[in-house]
């Protein structure tokens, strides 16, 4: 997107969402941005037809599957009606899957005169709008999962709140610093949080405790790695989420 001239200031969660109008296909995955450019309406709309086309997209049926598609929701503060784009999108209001991440995107709060103008391009208001698809309630329905691209699965967060264990490999952090420094006890301590029932399990060996003592690369590698070798031959680490919280 950058270097087609289009800056992205924000963007949305990433949704899992059942195939609307042609419906024997499969799932779609949407989401929404929002960003800044000198393109004009027909220039960004071209540009984003060539991004389609690099990313693999040719020629399908309406409505039908694809790899990619960059709809343009609004531009700025402006109504267009040309033959070739119409903004706000036509369609924008009746679409939970863009409704969703664009609620996401744009917030509960009104901040500014575009986003103000958004709202009322909605005929009831983009709030009220959004309450008649079914709002917050339909998130974590299976038509419209919250979803994260984890190692070529997709992890879903939408169905109820996942906790987060930390395990920190410094003799020097915040909290329960210098407890886990050991391969044995950092082992014994992450089977105790799967048995508690963490989801995730995130590891730390650099301290950011300001006036923390600085250390090299290959001290945070040689913390780290002898523990995650382990945790990963753990039959327990199955289905769970082992981010790094890695300092370099
Ligand atoms: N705001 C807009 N964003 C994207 N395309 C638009 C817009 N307004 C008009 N169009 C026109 O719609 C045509 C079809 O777009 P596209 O191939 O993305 O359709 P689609 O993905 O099947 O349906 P939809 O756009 O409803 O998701 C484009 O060639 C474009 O000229
Ligand atoms: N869930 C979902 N369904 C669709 C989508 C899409 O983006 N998400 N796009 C379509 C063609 O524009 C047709 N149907």
């Amino acid at each position: 997107m950058k270097k087609s001239g289009i800056e992205i200031t924000r963007h949305a969660c990433l949704y899992e969402t059942e195939p609307a109008y042609v419906t024997e296909q499969p799932l779609f995955l949407n989401s929404a941005i929002r960003g800044v450019t000198k393109l004009g309406p027909h220039e960004l709309l071209s540009t984003l037809k060539k991004i389609e086309k690099e990313l693999g997209r040719t020629k399908g049926i309406r409505y039908g599957p694809r790899p990619i598609d960059l709809d343009i929701l609004f531009y700025g503060k402006y109504r267009i009606n040309s033959e070739i784009v119409t903004v706000p999108h036509e369609r924008i209001f009746e679409r939970p899957f863009v409704m969703a991440p664009l609620v996401d995107l744009l917030g509960s709060a009104i901040d500014g005169d575009t986003v103000l103008r958004w709202h009322y391009f909605s005929k009831n208001g983009r709030f009220e709008s959004w309450e008649k698809l079914g709002g917050e309630a339909l998130i974590g329905k299976d038509g419209l999962r919250s979803v994260l691209p984890v190692n070529n699965q997709l992890w879903d967060w939408s169905k109820r709140t996942s906790v987060m264990g930390i395990l920190n490999l410094t003799p020097d952090s915040f909290s329960v610093g210098g407890k886990f420094v050991s391969v044995g006890s950092a082992i014994s301590r992450v089977k105790t949080m799967i048995s508690e029932g963490v989801d995730i399990i995130e590891l730390g060996a650099h301290s950011t405790r300001p006036m923390a003592t600085k250390i090299s690369v290959e001290e945070e590698l040689d913390r780290l790695i002898p523990v995650l070798e382990k945790i990963l031959k753990l039959s327990e680490i199955e289905g769970k989420l082992q981010p790094i919280d890695t300092f370099y």
